[in-house]
């Protein structure tokens, strides 16, 4: 589903004044720790009044201020998964998920996936009989996306819900969170990080938030190669997004071939199936730029690329951006390398890709 927002709201010393416009799909709201990510859900959830505001999804408005139409939380066909789970403690698992279901019939929303099928995308088989005090948080986690999903919302709103996991449940959940991504069809997500691992994996719209502002809003690939963005990603991993697909296996040589639109990459080797698609990071740092096509080179990643913009970064670094078919890359230079190398827009280049971060499976 669509969304539309416009929300002004002023609680304190923080003012929130943020339009979005997002496609069905993934859209991840992601910013630093107090600049109103969890505002924003909570206005879509119908759990915080704005000042003022609309909020529209696909076309169904939730929200008006300006024409006293605000509907209540269980109107609005979203389901709410928290970090904290926030499951019934005196009821089993099973039970939990039922009250799902009960919502779901309650609304008159047929159809969508029922508690047979939630057990086993999610895992909790064994899990049905026990009460919430005896799960570990990721456990809780996955009954508590489980119960949301059976109540059929038409949306899904997260908070932060992998944030008290420890790294391998987090994991875990990130596979679930992306299986269910390929499976759902018609459910969207708004989805509320501060990790970008989760941004790189699940998202396909980006809502980059800061101090109560949208500072920028669109496709994730299109977001990750703006080098006017690139700090707010972190100097460690700012970098362009590829999406690509596993074109061959080369078990001999221990390496996987992948397809982007603009060429090949070599990774070790990887167990997902041949045409499987995947996202990869490529981080500005771990582009190096050649003039002329490179020889005895170790790196397996080699990429024509032409620049189409220059930024400075710092005062000795600089951002260049490349397109390397149709796809925009990002380098981090030192500003001696742009000036000896002579690089300039429109230049032809050789990146030399050190380095490739995989997304996920
Ligand atoms: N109940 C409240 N009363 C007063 N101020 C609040 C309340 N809840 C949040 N705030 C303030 O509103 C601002 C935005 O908070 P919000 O929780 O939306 O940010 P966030 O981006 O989700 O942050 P985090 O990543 O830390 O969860 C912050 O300055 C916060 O201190």
């Amino acid at each position: 589903m669509s969304l539309d927002l416009a929300l002004s709201h002023r609680r304190g010393g923080f003012t929130l004044e943020a339009t979005v416009t997002a496609p069905p799909g993934v859209t991840a709201l992601f910013g630093p720790s107090g600049s109103g990510k969890s505002t924003i859900l909570a206005a879509v959830a119908g759990l915080l009044r704005p000042d003022r505001g609309r909020v529209v999804a696909s076309g169904r408005v939730l929200l008006d201020t300006a024409r006293g139409i605000d509907l209540p939380p269980e109107h609005r066909r979203c389901g709410v998964v928290f970090q904290d789970s926030r499951l019934f403690a005196h009821l089993d698992v099973r039970a939990n998920l039922r009250f799902g279901l009960r919502r779901a019939a309650r609304r008159g929303r047929a159809g969508g996936p029922g508690l047979d099928e939630i057990v086993a995308l999610l895992g909790l088989g064994a899990l049905l009989d026990r009460r919430p005090a005896g799960l570990s948080g990721g456990e809780r986690a996955r009954v508590a996306i489980g119960r949301a999903l059976l109540s059929r919302p038409a949306l899904l709103l997260m908070d932060e819900p992998l944030a008290a996991l420890d790294a391998p449940r987090r994991a875990d959940i990130l596979d679930y969170l992306h299986r269910l991504r390929g499976l759902t069809g018609g459910l969207s997500m708004l989805y509320v990080t501060h990790a970008l691992d989760e941004v790189d994996r699940l998202a396909d719209t980006l809502v980059l938030l800061d101090a109560g502002r949208v500072r920028a809003c669109g496709p994730v690939f299109e977001l990750m190669a703006r080098p006017d963005l690139a700090e707010a990603f972190g100097a460690e991993r700012a970098g362009a997004l590829v999406a690509a697909r596993i074109a061959a296996h080369h078990p001999e040589r221990g390496l996987s071939e992948l397809a982007f639109d603009g060429g090949s990459l070599w990774l070790p080797l990887l167990s997902a199936a041949p045409g499987s698609a995947l996202r990869v990071r490529i981080r500005a740092r771990d582009i190096a730029l050649a003039t002329e096509r490179p020889a005895g080179l170790s790196s397996h990643n080699l990429l024509p690329a032409r620049i189409t913009a220059l930024a400075p970064a710092g005062p000795h670094e600089c951002l260049v951006v490349l397109a390397c078919g149709a796809t925009p890359l990002l380098a981090l230079l030192t500003r001696d390398a742009v000036t000896r190398l002579g690089l300039d827009i429109g230049r032809p280049v050789w990146a030399v890709v050190k380095s490739v971060t995989l997304t996920g499976p």
